[in-house]
């Protein structure tokens, strides 16, 4: 089970540049074995075509690493935070893609505009708040310490209990001036809706710049969309 974890994870990273959605090793991509309270993520500042499933790091949900002679992802503590809120997740994707990661530095979330994002994501992809000093922590901290990355998920599940949105109905956030993480039930939904944001960013951006004044898309056919598709509360795992 830990082993074909592993090669799941390694080739969900590995898709990451085949969908254009990195640029050098700026992403990440974790699947979860809750039976063995273990996480496979990532292996820090490894190159995509360089993985494999052998060198990924293998961690306890506390952060301890268990297997792999690399260091896990510095993202590693967000991931984690995202597990422990929310037991539904199986798979958590982090990138800088680039057109999601400019509504992410602008402060702004990703309207439904269109019918390509409602038959994935329940309404409007949320931007977080910008977060606080302490919760950024010093440049001398060390990195595996570092509160930035444990606070920036304790900051997305804080907006979601915030708007009342659920993870399940739009897996998917915009971390204020870093970029988005994404989620589903596996590491291949997730990567998968990550595909989906980068999408619905770059054609919120562009008609948004036709029509300014573009309003969401009526609520009867985001339901219509993502309702027909997954159902109500549903989660689901798209290959
Ligand atoms: O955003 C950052 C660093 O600022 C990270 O998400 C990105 O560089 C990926 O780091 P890892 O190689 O996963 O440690």
């Amino acid at each position: 089970m830990l082993e074909k974890l592993k090669e799941i994870v390694c080739e969900a990273n590995r898709q990451l540049p085949k969908y254009g959605l990195v640029t050098f090793t700026w992403g990440n991509v974790s699947g979860i074995d809750r039976e063995k309270g273990l996480m496979v993520i990532k292996p820090s500042g490894v190159e995509y075509d360089e993985m494999k499933p052998e060198n990924m790091a293998v961690v306890d949900l506390l952060g301890n690493r268990v297997e792999g002679i690399y260091k896990p992802s510095s993202d590693m503590a967000t991931h984690l935070a995202l597990y422990q809120a929310w037991p539904e997740l199986g798979g958590i994707v982090h990138t800088h893609s680039r057109w999601a990661t400019s509504f992410a530095q602008a402060g702004r979330g990703i309207p439904a505009l269109g019918t390509t994002q409602a038959d994935y994501f329940h309404g409007e992809i949320p931007c977080t708040r910008p977060m606080r000093p302490k919760e950024i922590g010093s440049p001398d901290d060390a990195a595996a310490e570092s509160p930035y990355e444990r606070e920036t998920g304790n900051v997305i599940v804080e907006t979601f209990r915030r708007l009342g949105t659920l993870p399940e109905e739009v897996p998917g956030v915009l971390v204020y001036s870093h970029g988005p993480f994404a989620w589903g039930t596996d590491p291949w939904s997730a990567v998968h809706n990550a595909v989906v944001m980068e999408e619905a960013a770059f054609m919120d951006f562009h008609s948004l710049m036709l029509e300014p004044q573009l309003p969401p898309m009526q609520r009867e056919l985001l339901d219509k969309h993502f309702l027909r598709k997954h159902g109500a509360h549903a989660y689901y795992g798209q290959k």
